[in-house]
């Protein structure tokens, strides 16, 4: 060890080593060597190239150009120089790092001339601890950390504009705090003007100070003649006083008692006057405040004392102005720490319920598959247990899990087939798979044979498990909705509901999602931000003009036909099959000229687009669904139910092999009992019953309904034969009946059934004047109100493709009270009859349901009902505590709609 290094050191000996190992190889005809010989990762050697021995020999410059591992990393060029070798050997150090296992490396003279070892390049060996495999890792965690770098600059560069916006908003709430501190101190004054010509040191007979003089900070004794004065004969005196014309309220409160040294009917108080008291504000009264029923206040004008100032006048009032601009200050902070606070709970709680609603969508599918550990993570080893008896390979001898990542697109291809084994000590089947650090996604089917045969793959749409702590992401999906209703611009009922909050939470898991929208001259414009007009194409004989705009976060085109198409005042009511026909035509064409691509254009060459096509209600557009069902590439309605009830229409039947029912979820921010300004009191479930208690009480009041602890039904509808027109009359009368209250929110667009509604609420509201009330109008605010502040909300409805308003019910806490049918029967299970059923879904009860369209039926949910909220109160609360933490919200159905979107994608 000792001989080597002090070889190493020595130059003499260096330079003669080299001069061999340049000999050695020049006459073995090798154009280049390195030093040392064996090449060790994270060292530094000599690379030496004969030059008159390479293509090379006769160019003044020599440069290397390199890269490591088969030419994938750290690519770099270097200049040789001529060494102090005989021969014409020239010379360069390079690094060679610590990740690296093979250089790759050719010279040139810096231009086009090149050895590359007669087209091979040149290949060294380095030892290391790194290999082909590993190096793949190593390359994603590489590009792992880069993305974590540009994410934190990224991040860093938000944070660094957000301060600067904060600071801009910080400096002008100063400002405006500033203002209004002086604006106030003027008030003050003007006010205070007119209060000191009024203020006197004394009152002949009447009133005085002792001492004569004071001034604030001072004590004093307020003397008081009773006699003659309205307070001529009562035993107590008090005087409520306050200062600065009662700048604070009657801050001072002090009894009276009767002076023995004085003649006369003299009263006194020692009080003490506040610093900064310009004028003392006072009257008298009998009794303590509260108590007093008779006063004396000077004749409506109160009593003034004007005190001294301890200091000048101009310091007095830049002293006020600058107390009430801090008090202003403070208060501000005050309110945004609670705002702030505020936030970070509902993110949590939010959170909370995504990672819930995930671990149950996971859990799912148990009875066929589910992995172990539940959770997958990038880079690490999973079980995949799969039970093929509940599916097509039930009783196959053999079965063979085929598995990839990214949605099949992952760059290693599909894993080999994998023959299962039986799981020890468990009857699902198993196989194991290693996820890549950069799998987001883990795709799977199973199959009978090795070569394939019969496949459970999902009905076409394979397993699929989220990946968690992925390397890489998810490429975003670009969705267009092509839709007439949009909740807050358009919205005439759930539908508009839903193209809003769908929209939203896709776009939150970190796809495109875009809206187009007819520009109707009805539109709620106030809640579109940063609308312009962009651009117009000519499409049906007209100028169609293309507007842009943000609604609640939603990027959206306005599409606005110059014939006046959708001019006419009302979203629905006038020619509606026409009008939207052409909509319809003219958003595809309109997508086709801005070089999306739906595939109904797929003759005008456009191939990529898909469609789905989604039913809200067949009862609507008939003529056009059968079109629509034909042409999509999938259709969708909003609940599994309803999916089945419609199945044999004859324009869903022929398509049903692609028919899907998803059911549809809420808006949970813009449903929120926690954060909703049109209720008294915020509330969650752990508050449950005080916040639905204050509302409550608030909706009575607003409507006029006694203040009385008795169950309340709300209703909250569009009032067509659809939502069960006779069973909500015949619920009227039956919980009214019972003692209840009820409260109906809803109107018609057919003129007969509003004007029946109106005579029954004019009949309901002379018989039962303070117990029923309905409300034949649209009104958004009202009905948050009634979701936060009735006990139960019906929805009788005939057939109901989902239906929202039983889901909003849940989130603030009410117990929806439904007829089994389409989306209701998904959502509600009956707290008796449904147990069983709602245990499946990996739920607990959550309401009462009916099966018949008759008052028997009604009666049989209603009575229990009302019945458990009589009889069982402790009970009932619970339940709309439970009700309240259950997911109906749209992360569970967003993450169906995907799944279908991608296999859409496959077709
Ligand atoms: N007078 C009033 N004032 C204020 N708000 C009122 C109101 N009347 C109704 N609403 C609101 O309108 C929405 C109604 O939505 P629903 O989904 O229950 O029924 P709708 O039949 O309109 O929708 C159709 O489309 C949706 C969406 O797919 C399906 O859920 C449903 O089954 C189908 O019939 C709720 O947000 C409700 O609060």
């Amino acid at each position: 060890m000792q001989e080597q290094v002090q070889m190493d050191v020595d130059p003499q000996a260096l330079k003669r080593r080299l001069e061999e190992l340049a000999d050695k190889n020049y006459s073995i005809g090798n154009k280049c060597f390195v030093f040392p010989e064996l090449v060790e990762a994270d060292s530094v050697i000599d690379l030496y190239l004969n030059r008159s021995m390479s293509a090379l020999a006769s160019e003044p410059d020599i440069l290397i150009k390199g890269a490591f591992n088969g030419w994938r990393w750290n690519h770099f060029t270097e200049k040789l120089h001529r060494s102090e070798l005989t021969g014409d050997w020239w010379c360069c150090k390079l690094y060679i790092p610590k990740q690296a296992y093979r250089l790759d490396f050719v010279f040139f003279n810096g231009d086009t001339v090149y050895e590359n070892n007669s087209y091979n390049d040149f290949v060294l060996h380095i030892e290391s601890d790194i290999d082909e495999y590993s190096f793949e890792d190593f390359l994603l965690e590489e590009k792992q950390r880069e993305l974590e770098r540009l994410a934190a600059e990224e991040a860093e560069r938000e944070r660094q504009a957000e301060e600067e916006r904060r600071k801009e908003e910080e400096r002008a709430a100063m400002e405006a705090d500033r203002a209004q501190s002086k604006a106030e101190v003027e008030m003050m004054r003007n006010k205070l003007q007119h209060v000191l010509g009024l203020a006197s040191r004394y009152a002949d007979n009447l009133w005085y100070i002792e001492p004569s003089t004071y001034k604030g900070g001072d004590r004093v004794r307020l003397y008081y003649n009773r006699s003659s004065r309205p307070l001529n004969h009562k035993n107590e005196i008090w005087l409520h006083g306050g200062y600065n014309n009662w700048t604070d309220g009657p801050s001072i409160v002090e009894r009276l008692v009767k002076s023995e040294e004085k003649d006369g009917d003299w009263w006194y108080a020692n009080v003490t006057l506040p610093e900064s008291a310009l004028v003392l504000d006072w009257v008298f009264a009998d009794g303590s405040p509260g108590n007093a029923n008779k006063y004396d206040n000077n004749g409506k004008r109160d009593f003034h004392a004007a005190v001294s100032k301890s200091i000048s006048d101009d310091l007095f009032w830049v002293e006020e102005e600058r107390r009430i601009f801090e008090r202003l200050q403070r208060e501000r902070k005050e309110k945004e720490d609670a705002g702030r606070r505020k936030a970070e709970i509902t993110a949590r709680m939010k959170a909370e319920m995504k990672e819930k609603t995930m671990r149950e969508f996971l859990l799912s599918q148990k009875h066929i598959v589910y992995t172990e550990p539940l959770e997958v993570r990038a880079g690490t080893t999973v079980d995949v247990l799969y039970n093929p008896s509940n599916t097509v390979l039930n009783g196959s001898p053999e079965v063979w899990f085929r598995c990839s990542f990214n949605r099949w697109t992952h760059p290693s291809g599909p894993l080999p087939p994998q023959k299962m084994v039986n799981e020890v000590n468990g009857s699902h089947l198993q196989a194991t798979v290693r996820v890549p650090l950069d799998a987001y996604m883990m795709d799977f089917v199973f199959s009978e044979s090795e070569e394939g045969g019969i496949y459970d793959n999902r009905d076409g749409m394979d397993y699929h498990i989220p990946v968690s702590d992925s390397t890489a992401k998810e490429p975003p999906m670009h969705i267009v909705h092509i839709a007439v209703e949009m909740a807050p611009i358009a919205k005439v009922g759930g539908l508009g509901d839903v193209v809003t909050s769908l929209s939203r939470a896709i776009q939150d898991l970190g796809h495109k999602v875009e809206v187009i929208f007819p520009k109707y001259d009805c539109l709620n414009l106030s809640n579109v931000k940063d609308l312009h007009c962009r651009q117009s194409f000519t499409w049906g004989g007209t100028e169609i003009k293309v507007w842009f705009g943000k609604v609640e976060g939603i990027s959206v085109y306005f599409l606005e036909p110059q014939n006046g198409m959708f001019w006419v005042g009302c979203v629905y009511g006038k020619n509606d099959e026409s009008r939207f026909g052409f909509f319809c035509h003219s958003a595809l064409e309109f997508l086709l000229q801005s070089g999306s691509s739906p595939q109904q254009y797929v003759h005008n060459g456009l191939p990529n687009g898909r469609v789905v096509f989604t039913i809200h209600n067949l009862e609507f557009g008939v003529h056009h669904i059968g079109k629509a069902m034909a042409h999509c590439d999938k259709a969708t309605t909003v609940s599994y139910t309803y999916s089945k009830e419609v199945s044999g229409h004859g324009s869903i039947a022929p398509h049903y092999f692609k028919f899907h029912g998803i059911r549809n979820g809420i808006d949970s921010d813009i449903w929120d009992p926690y954060n909703d300004n049109f209720i008294p009191v915020h509330y969650t479930s752990e508050n449950v019953v005080e916040g639905k208690s204050s509302a409550k009480r608030a909706l009575q009041e607003k409507l006029g309904l006694h203040q009385t602890d008795s169950p309340l039904v709300g209703i909250i509808s569009r009032l067509t034969a659809q939502k069960g027109i006779h069973l909500i009359k015949h619920a009227i009368y039956r919980t009214l009946e019972r003692n209840g209250q009820v409260v109906l929110l809803g109107s018609a667009p057919d003129h007969r059934i509003q004007g029946d509604f109106s005579n029954l609420a004019a009949k309901l509201h002379g018989e039962f004047d303070g117990r029923v009330k309905l409300c034949l109008t649209y009104d958004e605010p009202l009905s948050h109100l009634i979701y936060a502040g009735a006990d139960f909300i019906l929805v009788p409805s005939i057939f109901e493709p989902c239906g929202l308003t039983q889901l909003t019910a849940m989130r603030y806490g009410s117990i929806p009270i439904v007829r089994k049918t389409g989306g209701l029967y998904d959502t509600v299970f009956d707290v008796d009859d449904d147990k069983d059923r709602a245990h499946e879904q990996g739920l607990e009860p959550n309401g009462f349901s009916f099966e018949g369209a008759d008052s028997n039926g009604v009666d049989y949910a209603l009575d229990r009902a009302i019945t458990t909220w009589y009889d069982a109160r402790d009970w009932f609360d619970s339940l709309c505590k439970r009700v309240m933490e259950q997911d109906w919200s749209w992360n569970r159905p967003a993450l169906d709609y995907m799944e279908l979107y991608h296999s859409a994608r496959k077709n």
